[in-house]
């Protein structure tokens, strides 16, 4: 089956945020579209600031203030029954249930989410006992070893307290925990960044399986775009609050579209193969209260044409059917095989 056969589980279209008010309100996310398909790992990367965080908590509903969801529909369509709706449009008590059950969340430093003063095992227990409430509590603590077994933790473990565990067993309980309901969703947001190098490989690794296993869709975002060659099936650019290319991984890794790709590509050592020169993006992403008319990374761009300072370029498929776009002027109106311009040059 090709990429785009697969059915769609959660589609984010036209997502608009923009964190404050009234004249101050500053567009961090404009016209977002993104589809997760099922079984699918989606990788999510771009510098820091670029507004990967703020897509995955206002697509899940979790948006603090000031942030706030001006526009667009995050559609969640049930691979297991007929249920399809759009979050945005949940009551606070349909949200409740979805959350968890549906489409959990691993948010950056969620290690340090686990209560300090409850041993791991009452905090899975009490997780699994708040959303099945007909199960017996013996069922609760089977549930909660075996969830640690999955992520490769023993289950005496469950009578320690959570600084009796290293910073990666932390976060692979929380990885437990989000599993803990069978979601069909899970958004990891910078999972692994605070670990060092070997403990993000096997969280890395030990997540790669258990997709297989289980069968659920991932969200997986960092501003390392090395590691999501190794774990995603396709990548989504970001820049300056917009998606800037989305394509199998296979290409981004192999043919750049965009040169923010290019640039990111060359910012982070590759985990295989062979390295490259590491160059790194000059310059840094602009203020997103002040954008420029154009397209935002013109300043950045090592490719820039004329006429990139004031057309802003939109996310263009090179044909209809073909998996990749890009919002690049280089490709605009262009039909495949889209020359490699980057690497022409
Ligand atoms: N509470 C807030 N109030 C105002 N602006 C905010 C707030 N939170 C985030 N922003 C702005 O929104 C933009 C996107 O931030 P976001 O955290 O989503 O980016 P990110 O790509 O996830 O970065 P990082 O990798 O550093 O988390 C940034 O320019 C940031 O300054």
């Amino acid at each position: 089956m090709n990429d785009t056969a697969k059915a769609p589980v959660l589609q984010i279209k036209g997502l608009n945020v923009h964190y404050g008010y009234d004249d101050r309100a500053v567009h961090v996310l404009r016209d977002v579209d993104l589809t997760l398909r099922a079984g699918e790992v989606l990788g999510i990367a771009g510098e820091s600031g670029c507004g990967k965080s703020t897509l995955a908590y206002a697509s899940t509903r979790l948006l603090p203030p000031p942030g706030l969801i001006t526009g667009g529909e995050v559609i969640f369509t049930s691979q297991r029954d007929d249920r399809r709706f759009d979050l945005l449009e949940l009551s606070d008590e349909e949200l409740r249930r979805s959350r968890w059950d549906d489409t959990a969340i691993v948010f950056q430093g969620a290690m340090n989410a686990l209560n300090p003063v409850y041993r791991i095992g009452r905090q899975l227990i009490d997780a699994i006992a708040a959303h099945r409430p007909g199960q017996r509590a013996k069922e609760h603590r089977a549930r909660a070893a075996e969830l640690l077994d999955m992520v490769g933790i023993s289950a005496d473990r469950m009578s320690s307290y959570p600084h009796q565990l290293s910073g990666g067993m932390r976060q692979r309980v929380m990885i437990a925990m989000a599993l803990a309901l069978e979601p069909q969703v899970v958004i990891m947001d910078e999972p692994t960044t605070a670990l060092d190098v070997v403990m993000q490989r096997q969280i890395v690794e030990q997540l790669t399986r258990l997709r297989t296993e289980l069968g659920f869709s991932v969200i997986f975002i960092t501003h390392d775009v090395s590691l999501l060659i190794e774990l995603a099936d396709r990548i989504a650019i970001m820049y300056a609050g917009v998606i800037i290319e989305d394509a199998p991984a296979r290409d981004v890794r192999h043919r750049p579209r965009h040169p923010y790709t290019h640039g990111l590509l060359h910012s982070f050592p590759p985990l295989h193969g062979p390295r490259r020169e590491l160059g790194g993006i000059p310059g840094s992403p602009p203020d997103l209260a002040a954008l420029p008319r154009g397209c935002a990374f013109a300043a950045r761009c090592p490719v820039v044409l004329d006429e990139c300072a004031d057309t802003p370029p939109t996310l263009l498929r090179p044909d209809e059917g073909s998996p990749r776009q890009a919002a690049c002027l280089h490709h605009a109106g262009r039909s495949t095989p889209l020359p490699d311009i980057i690497g022409a040059r």
